[in-house]
């Protein structure tokens, strides 16, 4: 099975706090991987080090490697801006900026340099059905993103992330401020997004990872425990902890 995104011996450090420890997984392209633990465990970090969200913070120190088809992210020649066209993220508030719905999907491929209005148009069209949002917004494209639902902007999120062609797709609790309707449409949407792109979910959320993931990495202050295949995981965890996790009796 063909692996898109790979950590190796990756270790972290907020200043003197070491918050990942060695860190080894392997991401499989086209299938959902689901990251737990309780609070704090690391999972957003670790999320954050797949598209160095983490350079953004002082103090941080990361030792190893994150390669992204073999090639290590962290390397000085890796452009910034070209490894977050390939690796998008969505967070757990929706975060629109505030502008037109249309704007706000344009915005990545207007900043790749795209300009002519047929093709915005497309791309536009294309990213807003690739979040299940099109038919909802398609008479109200001009307006501003702020008066849609919580539930459709983080719709919206998603198609700005996918405007811009991502091979990834990293999600930070992308349903954890949302209600149980836009959740399910949310996790549907997931699903089908793994055809075309890889995605990456935190969530605390037991039945979503069990819903929707295929694997599932299992975090405990700064390790990963357990990583298996989603179904073995929630049937036989082979850690006593992943059990006492998946089972309620901590976290
Ligand atoms: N910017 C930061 N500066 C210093 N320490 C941080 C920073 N962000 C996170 N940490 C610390 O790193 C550890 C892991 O935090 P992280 O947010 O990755 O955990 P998490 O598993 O995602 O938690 P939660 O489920 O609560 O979001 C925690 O001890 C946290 O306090």
């Amino acid at each position: 099975m063909e692996n898109i995104m790979e950590t190796k011996s990756l270790h972290l450090y907020y200043g003197d706090n070491q918050a990942l420890k060695n860190i080894n997984l392997q991401m499989r392209k086209n299938k959902i991987t689901a990251l737990i633990g309780p609070s704090g465990c690391g999972k957003s970090t670790y999320l954050k080090t797949l598209n160095r969200m983490n350079d953004l913070i002082e103090h941080v120190k990361i030792e190893g490697q994150v390669l992204l088809e073999g090639q290590d992210i962290y390397d000085p020649k890796v452009d910034v801006t070209m490894l977050r066209k390939r690796v998008g993220m969505v967070f757990q508030k929706p975060n629109p900026f505030p502008m037109s719905i249309y704007d706000n999907v344009a915005y990545g491929p207007r900043i790749h340099g795209i300009k002519k209005r047929s093709q915005l148009d497309e791309l536009v069209e294309t990213s807003l059905r690739g979040a299940a949002l099109w038919d909802e917004v398609k008479d109200r494209l001009k307006k501003s993103a702020m008066g849609l639902s919580g539930g459709q902007q983080q719709r919206l999120c998603i198609a700005r992330a996918l405007a811009v062609s991502p091979q990834v797709l990293l999600m930070d609790e992308p349903t954890s401020a949302l209600d149980p309707i836009s959740t399910m449409k949310i996790e549907d949407l997931m699903v089908e997004l793994k055809e075309k792109y890889t995605v990456a979910i935190v969530t605390h959320n037991m039945q979503q990872a069990a819903r929707i993931s295929d694997y599932t990495a299992f975090f405990l202050v700064g390790e990963m425990v357990e990583y298996a295949d989603t179904e073995k995981m929630f049937s036989m965890p082979s850690d006593k902890r992943t059990e006492d996790y998946i089972t309620g009796r901590f976290g």
